[in-house]
């Protein structure tokens, strides 16, 4: 399975405000070329804290041509994938619309009955860890499931633990040109954090957009 990791972040590195509020940081033109990466993508992953927090759809326009042209025929959206270990994804989450299939990501704890009502709401649920999701176990079983490309959208806890297990291979980030600040606001990469081994990228590209800039890195090793 191929990660890309995509987002957009402030100046100073944060995802939203200490609100944690959806916040506008891609202009137009990012968000066209997020629509993109999305396109290209098997899967859509965010972690459930960005379900509670902005309700994204994840979806595309799959009337619009262009979004067409880039699924090279792949019918319909990309599949959307929750990291959620508790099964806390809002049974009303637009995530669990029938715009497109919705794998939740739930440890072997989860209430038996949120589990199930998840699934009566249609969600494919996946079994992987014990205290947090297993994402490598869980990302096999995706690939089992024909997810060939994964793209992760967030937040900040997902991604860095998407590179604390090592299974980022490219990084894009916009990065817009505000402050956002506060200690308590997300950023591209929270969790524990690194301490010793830092994961190493390799920046290919940067292209202006909007009010700021793409930066494009390949994951070393
Ligand atoms: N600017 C952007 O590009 C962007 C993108 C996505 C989200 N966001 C913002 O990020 C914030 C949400 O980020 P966040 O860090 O609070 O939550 P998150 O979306 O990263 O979800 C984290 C939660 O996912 C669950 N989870 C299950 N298994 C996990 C695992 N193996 N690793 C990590 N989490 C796992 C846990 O319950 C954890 O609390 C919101 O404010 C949202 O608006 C911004
Ligand atoms: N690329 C990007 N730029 C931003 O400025 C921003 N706030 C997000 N946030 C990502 C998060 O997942 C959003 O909630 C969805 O991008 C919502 O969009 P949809 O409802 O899925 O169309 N992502």
């Amino acid at each position: 399975m191929h990660v890309v990791v995509n987002a957009a972040m402030s100046v100073d590195g944060k995802l939203a405000s200490r609100r944690r509020e959806q916040l506008a940081i891609s202009g137009p033109e990012d968000f066209d070329r997020v629509d993109r990466v999305r396109a290209a993508a098997d899967g859509v992953m965010v972690g459930v804290g960005t379900v509670l927090a902005d309700d994204p759809h994840l979806t595309l326009d799959v009337t619009d041509r262009r979004v067409q042209r880039q699924r090279h025929g792949r019918p319909g959206n990309p599949a959307r994938v929750v990291a959620d270990s508790t099964a806390r994804t809002p049974l009303d989450a637009r995530i669990l619309d029938d715009e497109a299939t919705t794998y939740v990501l739930v440890v072997e704890s989860a209430p038996e009955e949120r589990r199930t009502a998840l699934a009566d709401a249609g969600a494919e649920m996946v079994v992987a860890g014990d205290d947090r999701v297993d994402l490598a176990a869980a990302f096999d079983q995706l690939a089992d499931e024909g997810i060939e490309r994964l793209m992760i959208e967030g937040g900040g806890e997902l991604i860095f633990s998407a590179f604390d297990a090592g299974l980022v291979d490219e990084l894009s980030v916009f990065v817009g040109s505000k402050i956002i600040g506060g200690h308590d606001a997300p950023t591209l990469a929270d969790g524990e954090g690194f301490v010793e081994e830092y994961p190493a990228l390799t920046l290919d590209d940067t292209e202006r957009l909007d009010d700021g800039v793409v930066l494009r890195y390949t994951v070393d090793g």
